[in-house]
């Protein structure tokens, strides 16, 4: 019990209610992001479940209706290894709602075999950050106008082990898939800091915090026969999907928080993070090269409070065949 306890700390003790908020949560058919969805779904808020399975979301969502009694629970489709598909996500979602107050950036992918999106980034990378920039790129002028407003960046304690090797983003010179998830989840963090400097010096009322959930038992241990079994082996001891959502949910919904934006939170106190983690040079340059990779403008954020940015396709990355 004490190793459990331990291990499953954090609760989100907040007590506000959503009424009349909206959310978006990725990857929210099954594990962490379900959970965050549930939640949210029951303090009232119109919860969209961004889903690359829309059948299985469907299903989801009544679940969620059912055990919540909220009706506005909403199934998109979304799938982040592809650009497009985030492109559509997102000019639905603008054309059809007037706010966005959280959004939860949550899905991932873990040791997956060599592979690519469909725009020909490796696809940790590709999905865990690359795919949620731009998400967050098309989304940042809702999330303005309705601030006060927040972004959750779901990371991981594994951002330790990671780097940012400019060199070899697309993991075309080495590949290791444990390492490329911890490269992917440092991404995460660093993109939340960066995202937080640059909000502050607009002036912006959204915050962004990154999230370590915990080790929790999920599907996210799908690609590795150890990770499965160890998972397996310890399940007793690692935290389920609901306490694993905890620390997003604190995040998104403490009052009094903002100042803390840009912060790492870990069973829903601000966590320590590595020396990489930290490197403003390295988030910068992270920034540019996610923005060039992308197509989208560096200063994107300084435009999102002027000219209305295109949601058009372009072609200006300069990703290796
Ligand atoms: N579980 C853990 O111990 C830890 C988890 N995390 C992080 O928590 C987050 C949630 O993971 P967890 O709930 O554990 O894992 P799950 O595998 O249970 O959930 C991951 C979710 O991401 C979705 N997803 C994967 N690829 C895509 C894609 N291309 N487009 C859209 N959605 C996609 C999955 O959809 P589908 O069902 O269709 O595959 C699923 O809904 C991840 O970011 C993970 O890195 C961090 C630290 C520890
Ligand atoms: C050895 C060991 C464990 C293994 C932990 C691992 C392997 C954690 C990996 C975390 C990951 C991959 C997070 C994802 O982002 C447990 C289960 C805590 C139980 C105590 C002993």
């Amino acid at each position: 019990p004490q190793i459990r306890k331990m291990l499953s700390s954090g609760v989100c003790t907040s007590t506000i209610q959503l009424p009349g908020k909206v959310a978006v949560v990725t990857g929210a058919n099954a594990g962490i992001g379900k959970e965050t969805a549930k939640e949210l779904a029951r303090r009232g808020a119109r919860v969209y479940l961004a889903c690359r399975d829309v059948q299985n979301g469907e299903l989801v969502a009544r679940e969620i209706q059912m055990m919540t009694g909220n009706q506005q629970v909403l199934v998109r489709k979304l799938d982040l290894a592809d650009t497009k598909s985030i492109r559509a996500f997102a000019k639905r979602f603008l054309e059809e709602e007037k706010h966005l107050h959280i959004l939860i950036n949550n899905a991932g992918v873990m040791m997956c075999p060599y592979s690519k999106t469909a725009d020909g980034f490796e696809m940790h990378m590709g999905v865990n950050h690359l795919g949620h920039f731009l998400l967050t790129h098309l989304l940042l002028e809702k999330l303005e106008e309705s601030a006060p407003s927040r972004v959750v960046n779901v990371s991981s304690l594994a951002h330790l082990l990671g780097r940012i090797h400019f060199h070899n983003l697309q993991g075309e010179k080495f590949y290791q898939s444990g390492l490329a998830y911890c490269h992917s989840k440092l991404a995460n963090i660093l993109f939340t800091q960066e995202l937080a400097r640059r909000l502050k010096a607009s002036g912006s009322g959204v915050t962004v915090y990154s999230v370590h959930p915990g080790t929790v038992n999920s599907e996210l241990v799908r690609h590795s026969a150890l990770m499965r079994w160890i998972w397996w082996i310890f399940s007793f001891f690692i935290k389920t999907p609901q306490q694993g959502a905890q620390t997003s949910l604190y995040c998104a919904l403490t009052e009094g928080l903002e100042v803390l934006s840009g912060n790492h939170f870990s069973d829903c106190h601000v966590a320590w993070v590595s020396a990489q983690a930290r490197n403003e040079t390295v988030a910068r340059r992270l920034w540019d090269v996610s923005c060039d990779l992308l197509g989208i403008p560096v200063d994107w954020l300084m435009m999102a409070a002027g000219p209305k940015r295109s949601l058009k396709q372009t072609t200006q990355h300069t990703l290796p065949k």
